[in-house]
């Protein structure tokens, strides 16, 4: 199986469970990854059998600055199932990192992987 990926998506969005957190936006980066066969795409050149990176960093910015959440794990959940939801994938993998989160820490978050 092969591999389309979305490296350090920026997307800035409220999110935390401290109330400080509810006030302003914080930074979060993602790095996605989608199992696919990129065969049919590769051999007609036709975006439109492709899973489109830019189709995917679209619905992911726009969920999750709409987003009202407080944990990171809500959010990646509620990312992987659009994903693969939305597009023809057989397996996401997403970790975000939040870099503010822990000033002594150069970045925390999580990943996870979800199959269809
Ligand atoms: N596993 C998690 N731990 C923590 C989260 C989270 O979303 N998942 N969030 C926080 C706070 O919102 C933090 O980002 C602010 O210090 C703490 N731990």
């Amino acid at each position: 199986m092969d591999t389309v990926y979305i490296s350090q998506l920026h997307v800035e969005t409220i999110i935390g469970v401290y109330d400080f957190e509810k006030e302003s936006k914080q930074s979060l980066f993602f790095d996605i990854e989608m199992k696919t066969d990129i065969s049919a795409a590769a051999r007609q050149d036709d975006i439109t059998l492709a899973v489109d990176y830019a189709k995917v960093s679209e619905r992911v910015i726009a969920h999750t600055e709409a987003s009202r959440v407080e944990l990171l794990e809500t959010l990646v959940e509620q990312l992987a199932a659009l994903i693969l939801q939305e597009f023809a994938i057989e397996a996401v993998t997403i970790r975000v990192s939040k870099p503010a989160a822990v000033p002594q820490a150069q970045t925390v978050g999580l990943e996870i992987t979800r199959n269809r």
